[in-house]
């Protein structure tokens, strides 16, 4: 138990993440007018390393070309590990328009990597007399994140959402699949002639979730590469949702409907959270900290987890 409360996360929608390389001028205008809350610009692993000039180039020129919307605006920069990152961000904040406003930065380690990041933004932004602050989000996609997450959600007041890499984070765990996240046809339990499949992520989206909540970060879930398979997509969103995730990355658009379906509260679970807490005031005026929902007990805590189904659902609606 701490005496500090615990610091909410930026107070923005955050269910779907769509991706599009930057190579590819002409998805731009379709992810602008897709109903995703987040567009990342990918520099990174989806641009071939020939190209790397030219789609950081089209992507400065989109952000004040496009009109966006009111989505949140993200360019994933290549890793600290390459040599390409310091020219993403120099070009970024030196010629792209205002209107970016989050970097997302790949295959962090450690807080270092995000300190490194924050000095050369911090300098540009002063230098060219930047008026708004720009954002962080990064990505856990390594043996080494993952170990050091916590200092890594702390490591800067710019840090907005840390999401799961799944592709990334299995190969540097070493783990024996080539599949991007999903159910693992050899991670199972045997019992009595009977295969019950578990969940690889769930160890990591925890912590992840976790190390979030506590410095006040939105966490996420990273890409599901099986853009055929919609019940497979829709269930790791169900599992990540229900341990804390806020949303999910969508690497083909027909994952953006089924992210925005599963992150967005149904109209059954707002109605009975705005119960809930009226119950709950009712029991707070005849003197009780605990009453009786539905049959089943809601007490002090139960306002506290109402309120985040109910703050969500007026995310939403503004
Ligand atoms: C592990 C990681 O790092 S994941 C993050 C990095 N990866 C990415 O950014 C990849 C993002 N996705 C893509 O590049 C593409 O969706 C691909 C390569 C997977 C598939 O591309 P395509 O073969 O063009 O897909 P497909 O033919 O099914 O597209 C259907 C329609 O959706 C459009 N579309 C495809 N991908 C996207 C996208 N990311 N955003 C918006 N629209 C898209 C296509 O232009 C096409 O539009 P049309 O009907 O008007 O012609
Ligand atoms: O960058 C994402 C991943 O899964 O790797
Ligand atoms: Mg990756």
């Amino acid at each position: 138990m701490s005496f500090r409360l615990q610091p909410q996360p930026p107070a923005r929608l955050n269910r779907c993440q769509l991706f599009g390389p930057g190579s590819r001028v002409a998805l731009f205008e379709k992810m602008a007018k897709s109903d995703a809350d987040v567009i990342n610009i990918d520099l990174e692993d989806s641009v071939a390393p020939d190209d790397k000039d030219n789609a950081r180039k089209q992507t400065i020129q989109a952000i004040g070309d496009i009109d966006w919307g009111d989505k949140t605006l993200s360019v994933r920069i290549n890793g600290l590990d390459t040599p390409y990152w310091y020219r993403d961000v120099v070009n970024l904040m030196e010629q792209a328009s205002e209107r970016l406003d989050l970097i997302m930065i790949p295959k962090v380690g450690n807080a270092s990597d995000i300190y490194a990041v924050d000095a050369l933004v911090t300098a540009i932004e002063s230098a060219k007399a930047r008026e708004k602050r720009l954002g962080f989000e990064v990505i856990i996609e390594s043996a080494a994140g993952i170990c050091h997450v916590e200092e890594i959600a702390a490591a800067s007041p710019r840090m907005q959402a840390v999401s799961l890499g799944a592709a990334d984070f299995a190969a540097s765990m070493g783990m024996a699949t080539t599949g991007i996240g999903g159910t693992q046809e050899n991670y199972y339990m045997h019992r009595e002639g009977q295969n019950y499949w578990s969940d690889p992520w769930h160890w990591a989206q925890a912590k992840i979730v976790a190390a979030c909540r506590s410095h006040g970060v939105l966490p996420v879930d990273g890409p599901f590469g099986d853009f055929s398979d919609k019940e497979g997509f829709m269930a790791q969103a169900r599992r990540s949702a229900t341990l804390g995730m806020v949303g999910k990355w969508a690497i083909h658009p027909s994952q953006i409907a089924l992210a925005n379906e599963v992150f967005s509260p149904s109209d059954t679970a707002v109605t009975e959270a705005r119960e809930i807490l009226a119950a709950m005031e009712e029991a707070k005026r005849s003197g009780a900290g605990a009453t009786v929902y539905k049959g089943r007990l809601v007490d002090i805590a139960s306002i506290k987890q109402a309120e985040v189904i109910v703050r969500q659902a007026e995310l939403i609606r503004t």
